[in-house]
This record gives C-alpha cells, sequence and structure tokens, in this order.
C-alpha cells in the first residue's frame, strides 16, 4: 500500500467510503446501521516511528513507500502526529543535528505521546551507547521535556523511566493509565475514548459477571469493570499484564482478577482441559458471567475462542480487522444475532477500519 495521502478535504468522502464498505461486508450478517464515529483530521496519532536519513551533512526524517522502497520521503513535518509528537519533531531534529554523540548512527527515532501531554522518544541506533551518548540524551531530554531511550542490538538505555501516564475523562471518570514502550496501546486517544464509551454504553444494562480477553493494560477494563458485579481478566503479554494491574490500582478498580493467559489456554481451562498453575484460586463455577468482551488481534478468534465465545449470552467484540471480524460473526451466526454496531475511524487515509458490534444470543 503507498503512504497515505493526508488531505483533511478528502477525510470524510473516505471515511464514508470505508463505512459503506462495511456495510456490504457485512450484509449477509445482518448488521444494524452502525454508529460513526470520525477520527480528528490532522494530529490524531499518539504513535509514530520515522527512520532517520543522513544526507548531505545533515539529517531528516524519512518514511519509504513501499511501492519505491529505496527512495527516502523526506518529512519536514508528519500532520497526522499528535500535538506533543508534531511540536518535538523540529526541534529534536535541529538538537541531534548539532550533537555529534547524539547524531552518530541514529538510525529510527520512535515517538509515543499521550493526550495528557507526555512524550517519550525512542532513539534507535546502528552502534553501541557509551557515556558520551548518555550525557548527551540527559541534556536533550531536560532541553525539550521528554523521556528518552536509547536502542541499540542488544541494548536499552532507559534515562528516566519507559513508560508514560496517560489521563483523560470518561463518562465522569478521570481515567489514568501507564502505558509502556514497545507495548500494544491504542494509536488514536480521541478515538479510542469513543470506543470505550461505546462499550459502556452497550455494557450498560447487561449485569451479571464480565469475562474479557486480549486486556492489553486494562483500557478497556478499566472502563467497563464498574458495570459489572466481577470480572475476570486475561491477557498474555507479561508487560501488558504489569501495566493493567497498575492500571487497575491507579484507578481504583477493585473487582477485577486478572490472569497472564493466552486465549487458547484459557478457552481449554474454561472447557475443563488441563489445569493451569496461573488459574489458581480462580473458581470458574463461582462466576455469574453474562458478557464476553474480546479485542483480538488482526486474526480475530482462534477456533477454541470461538466456542468459548458461542456459550455466552452476550459478547461484546472489537475488531481492527473487518475480514476476521466478519468470519467470527457468520461463525457464531447459528446461535448470535448482532444487536448493534459501530465503527470507529482510528486509521484515517487509510483503509483501515476498527469495527465494535454487540452480538446477542438469539
Ligand atoms: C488489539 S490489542 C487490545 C488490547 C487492549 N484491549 C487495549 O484496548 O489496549 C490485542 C491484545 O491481545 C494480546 N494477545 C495477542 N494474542 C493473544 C492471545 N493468543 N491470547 C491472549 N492475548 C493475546 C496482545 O498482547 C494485545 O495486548
Amino acid at each position: 500500500m503507498p503512504l497515505p495521502q493526508i488531505d483533511p478535504a478528502n477525510y470524510a468522502a473516505q471515511l464514508a467510503d470505508k463505512v459503506s464498505r462495511y456495510k456490504q461486508d457485512f450484509a449477509a450478517c445482518g448488521l444494524p446501521e452502525p454508529e460513526v464515529f470520525a477520527s480528528a483530521p490532522l494530529h490524531y496519532r499518539l504513535r509514530a516511528e520515522f527512520r532517520i536519513w543522513h544526507h548531505d551533512g545533515r539529517i531528516d526524517y524519512a518514511m519509504f513507500d513501499p511501492a519505491a522502497p529505496k527512495t527516502p520521503v523526506l518529512l519536514a513535518d508528519f500532520p497526522p502526529a499528535a500535538a506533543p509528537i508534531a511540536r518535538a519533531m523540529p526541534l529534536l531534529r535541529d538538537a541531534v543535528q548539532g550533537v555529534e554523540a547524539l547524531k552518530r548512527k541514529l538510525f529510527q527515532v520512535e515517538f509515543l505521546a499521550t493526550l495528557s501531554g507526555e512524550l517519550l522518544v525512542s532513539l534507535v541506533y546502528h552502534r553501541p551507547l557509551d557515556e558520551a551518548w548518555e550525557a548527551a540524551a540527559r541534556a536533550l531530554a531536560a532541553q525539550l521535556g521528554v523521556l528518552i531511550i536509547g536502542r541499540s542490538r542488544k541494548q536499552k538505555i532507559v534515562l528516566e523511566r519507559d513508560w508514560l501516564l496517560e489521563s483523560f475523562e470518561l463518562d465522569g471518570r478521570q481515567l489514568r493509565y501507564q502505558q509502556f514502550e514497545g507495548s500494544f496501546t491504542q494509536p488514536n486517544g480521541e478515538v479510542n475514548r469513543h470506543m470505550l464509551r461505546w462499550a459502556r454504553a452497550q455494557a450498560a444494562n447487561l449485569g451479571g459477571d464480565l469475562l474479557e480477553l486480549y486486556c492489553g493494560n486494562g483500557n478497556f477494563t478499566v472502563a467497563l469493570a464498574p458495570l459489572f458485579g466481577r470480572v475476570l481478566a486475561t491477557e498474555m503479554s507479561k508487560t501488558s499484564v504489569a501495566a493493567a494491574r497498575y492500571n487497575l490500582e491507579a484507578n481504583g478498580v477493585d473487582n477485577v482478577t486478572l490472569v497472564r493467559m493466552a486465549s487458547e489456554e484459557l478457552s481449554d481451562a474454561f472447557a475443563g482441559g488441563r489445569e493451569y498453575r496461573r488459574m489458581q484460586g480462580v473458581e470458574l463455577a463461582g462466576y455469574r458471567f453474562s458478557t464476553l468482551f474480546v479485542d483480538p488481534p488482526r486474526s480475530g478468534l482462534d477456533a477454541a475462542t470461538l466456542a468459548l465465545a458461542a456459550g455466552f449470552d452476550r459478547i461484546l467484540y472489537i475488531s481492527c480487522n473487518p475480514q476476521t471480524l466478519r468470519d467470527n460473526v457468520a461463525a457464531l451466526q447459528a446461535s448470535h444475532r448482532i444487536a448493534a454496531a459501530a465503527a470507529f475511524d482510528q486509521f484515517p487515509y487509510t483503509h483501515h477500519l476498527e469495527c465494535g458490534v454487540l452480538l446477542a444470543r438469539r
């Protein structure tokens, strides 16, 4: 796919096209009219990563068009980037340009920002990092008011911390989330808030207990937990589980049991498969599950997880891949209908669309 053309004049029409394709793709599945949540047309991305191009004694940010992978597209700025990234980009480039210890063999720069205004910059090198680099990087971090991490082969230098603290208002609560560099976080902060609000609206009257798979850093868990009696949440990544524990506590959520498990393993445990040490103390029979919440990777739900899902009265499904969502919904068609649908434009100017559906037992 070529590099996206960022033109706010085309934004509304492009989103309308995506939504119309979504409706066509799901025509056979009885999709109700989806609620559509647009992105801000500019400055929406909380993550951005660029190659650094060294030429004529200077450096520039660069991206590559897959159609011409050897020709760098040099960027003076990057309009999709959220405000903290957009502000820092030229300042960082110019500061690095003037300091040999920072510039030499700098290969890539990765930005991670929050709606709360924090910014973490990872500088990736093709050489080992030394004390001179560290001293220069500390000065740069202080000058720009950002967090900096240096990375090179088998080396990661964290100057202060390798995580950010996100914070935003949601339905009258001020939520806080630890977000680790290198772990999954939703890329479009405002659209994420729409997803959380929509999920809460769907779950508002479901009651009972909630099972959540693929919970990441607890993004949805923290938002949804107050609507349910008890919550059992699972996630595979160790770092995300650590962040989720922090986030449950930071938000005063105390009705969640969190287990580090792959969805396949959890489905096996539910089906009465082998005993899992990580499930010790979790009495599955004691839960009164009304609802399953899933937000899987692009591959969607595996067969065992689909079989687990079929046993739930309500399935709230957030998906970053309409194709696998459609396959999964089709596989549940005999037992579940789509009761509500939404489209969230996490990725403006691309073909990607994030979708939400609430499935209810027929
Ligand atoms: C799309 S992210 C969603 C995370 C979270 N719900 C959020 O909003 O930030 C998918 C998550 O699934 C996790 N994951 C991927 N494969 C998994 C598996 N087989 N079992 C459990 N978790 C998995 C990833 O580590 C990631 O955190």
